[in-house]
């Protein structure tokens, strides 16, 4: 039997050394160190002289409740104990001006000044909360399955090329770029994190992590693109927790604080994406006294309220909670030392923008070059390049395999099927599937549909035809959500039916076959939904559904299969051709070459919005140009918004 990548990790006494990068890194970028010329963003409430932000225009910030009618007086600091500085640009309590200066964060990891000694925080002796909770601490590894997943076997994790995985192409950019590491051995992350990553049984950082983990934890900013399913979520937890760590115990609070300050903020862009996430850093912070709180829409406020009334030093949340728990003072970012956003070329796109730039750059949150901010997202459209670098200062890119790609481990699919034929054509692919089945059980489907009807519609359907289905989207209750991917999971409805809510970031195992009855209209979501199988070095295959009515997504996917090693069929190659000639340029064309969208938008010279049809590499913004609604049009209709349009995307995370 051939043994997956994760297998054969595990397996691995002695793990290969690091290949060299066959993308060599690029040379610096000095363009990206001050502010954004053309930048028209306000700075954050608390930008002082000698920021970088201090040199761009200004607005009226938004200011929290809990700060208004106050005078520039420094608020009153909720403890009697000082903040921790672990470094010079930590601001204070209360809206003084933070300690800036314009020379380079201090490091805080392997190339720092001070080492990473193991185990050094964990034998810091009680004195308040910060050890003394690890001991009331549920353990987050209880419920994890057993080492072998023995009744999937057989369905997926074949035929996975290590070798391949490790030649993976990887490009840097930047000033300074801390080198990569080989093994988590190589990174002194502490006893204690090091004990949580033995027992999530991962025996050496995927690429991405060996890259953005010394990256991180050098204190720099970091705009990262790696493949679906690649480890993203680890990359930017574990410099999150160590520098947490290292920074020592937080404050005392004041008995009977109701304001939350954590010390860092991770934003994602659906509430099960952000559950999830929550789940992963609880893990990895185990025992570390580093305590992690969730905050999304559609659950009870309360419970979350009380929550972080217990204490928060990591805050995972979807923006729209967040707004909501600014507004009513229970949560303060002025402590904010990592802000970290997931998935983030969809929290920066039109529908989360104005949410993102609300909390980021009107709150009390330490603006960009005094707090540490790590964008993560295995598409990167340049345009959405170029707005992430407002939240930046003087960061790296970096970008393992090529962004936007889907990973060669998914076997990609595409079959010619009339909307008329769409239903018993997927019925053909489940009983094929269920004869393949092992041990009686069903594989996994994840069946992507356009509309949140159309997910209702097709889930009864499969029920009334005998196959246990569930469905996942923004109409139904966060209960209902959240049961169906349980039911999911579980194998107890192995099919699940679901719109652009599902799409992005989750990970749920064992997911052999992701079925795109409808495809979407734009290639970036494409990859993020197909994503969902063939995670962390397993294989998985990816069946699309194919019509005129897709025309407009021929190209892309033609040359996105082509760079994965996939067979296009003949007849999508002409549709590919002939929307070429005819579209003068939609937004789903991957110009530009092999690698495009593949580089640091710093380096490709001068970039025009809109600008007629096709002139600019990125078609999509060509013609109406981008801030007229061509951006997403349509694709998250099903799930994140409703109605096909640009709209916020309410429903998913509010
Ligand atoms: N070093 C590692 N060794 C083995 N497994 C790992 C390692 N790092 C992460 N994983 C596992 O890989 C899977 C995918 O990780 P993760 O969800 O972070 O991917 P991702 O890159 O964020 O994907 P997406 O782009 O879909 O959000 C998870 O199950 C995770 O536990």
């Amino acid at each position: 039997m051939r043994q997956s990548w994760a297998d054969l990790v595990a397996s691995a006494d002695n793990p290969a050394p690091v290949t060299a990068t066959p993308i060599q890194a690029e040379s610096s970028t000095p363009s990206s160190a001050g502010p954004t010329p053309n930048s028209a963003v306000a700075p954050a409430a608390n930008s002082t002289a000698g920021t970088t932000s201090n040199q761009r225009p200004t607005r009226s910030a938004y200011v929290p409740p809990h700060l208004r009618n106050r005078s520039a007086a420094p608020e009153p600091s909720p403890a009697a104990t000082p903040v921790p500085q672990p470094h010079s640009r930590t601001p204070s309590w209360g809206g003084n001006a933070p300690p800036v200066n314009d020379a380079p964060r201090p490091a805080q990891g392997s190339s720092g000044s001070r080492p990473l000694s193991g185990g050094g925080w964990n034998t810091r002796s009680g004195g308040g909360g910060w050890d003394n909770r690890r001991d009331r601490e549920p353990n987050p590894f209880a419920n994890d399955e057993p080492v072998d997943p023995a009744p999937f076997e057989g369905q997926e994790n074949t035929g996975i090329n290590f070798d391949a995985y490790e030649d993976i192409p990887v490009e840097t950019s930047g000033e300074n770029v801390p080198p990569p590491v080989a093994t988590f051995a190589d990174i002194d992350l502490g006893n204690a994190l090091n004990e949580n990553i033995r027992r999530c049984r991962y025996v050496k950082p995927t690429p991405v992590q060996r890259h953005a983990i010394p990256i991180a934890l050098s204190g720099r900013d970091l705009m990262a693109c790696a493949q679906t399913g690649s480890g993203k979520t680890a990359a930017f937890c574990f410099p999150i927790i160590s520098g947490i760590m290292r920074g020592g115990p937080p404050p005392h609070r004041p008995r009977g604080a109701r304001t939350a300050y954590p010390l860092a903020l991770i934003l994602s862009p659906t509430r099960e994406l952000s559950a999830q996430i929550h789940d992963e850093a609880k893990k990895f912070s185990y025992q570390t006294g580093v305590r992690v709180v969730v905050a999304y829409g559609g659950a009870p406020i309360n419970h979350q309220l009380r929550e972080l009334e217990r204490g928060v030093e990591i805050l995972v949340a979807t923006p729209g909670r967040l707004v909501d728990l600014l507004e009513r003072a229970r949560v303060s970012l002025q402590m904010i030392r990592y802000l970290a956003l997931d998935e983030a070329d969809r929290m920066l796109d039109m529908g989360f923008e104005p949410q993102i730039r609300k909390i980021v750059e009107q709150t009390d949150m330490p603006p960009r070059g005094v707090r540490q901010t790590m964008l993560f997202s295995a598409t990167f459209p340049r345009e959405i390049q170029r707005l992430a670098s407002d939240f930046l200062a003087n960061y790296i890119f970096l970008a393992v395999g090529r962004v936007g790609s889907s990973t060669d481990l998914i076997m990609q699919r595409v079959e010619f099927v009339l909307d008329s034929d769409k239903r018993s054509h997927l019925m053909d692919l489940l009983h094929a599937q269920r004869e393949n089945g092992t041990h009686g059980k069903q594989a996994l489907t994840l069946v992507f549909v356009e509309t949140k009807r159309g997910a209702d519609a097709l889930e009864n359907w499969l029920c009334m035809n005998g196959f246990p289905a569930t469905s996942i989207h923004g109409d139904r209750t966060q209960q209902e959500r959240e049961y169906a991917l349980r039911a999911f999971k579980s194998g107890q409805a192995p099919i699940l039916v679901a719109t652009d809510v599902a799409a992005r970031g989750l990970d749920i195992p064992h997911v052999a076959h992701v079925i795109n009855f409808d495809l979407p209209n734009d290639i970036d979501d494409y990859v993020h939904r197909i994503g969902r199988t063939g995670r962390a070095g397993k294989s998985g295959l990816a069946t699309a559904f194919f019509n005129e009515g897709n025309s407009n997504i021929a190209r892309s996917l033609s040359e996105l299969m082509q760079e994965a090693n996939q067979e296009v069929p003949p007849w999508l190659a002409r549709y590919a051709a002939r929307s070429s000639y005819s579209s003068g340029g939609s937004r789903n064309r991957r110009s530009g070459g092999p690698r495009f969208g593949g580089r640091d938008f710093r380096q490709q010279g001068s970039f025009s919005r809109g600008g007629g049809g096709g002139g600019g590499d990125y078609g999509g913004y060509g013609g109406s140009g981008y801030g007229s609604g061509g951006y997403g049009g349509g694709s998250y209709g099903g799930g994140y918004g409703g109605g096909g349009n640009s709209q916020p995307a309410t429903s998913a995370w509010d």
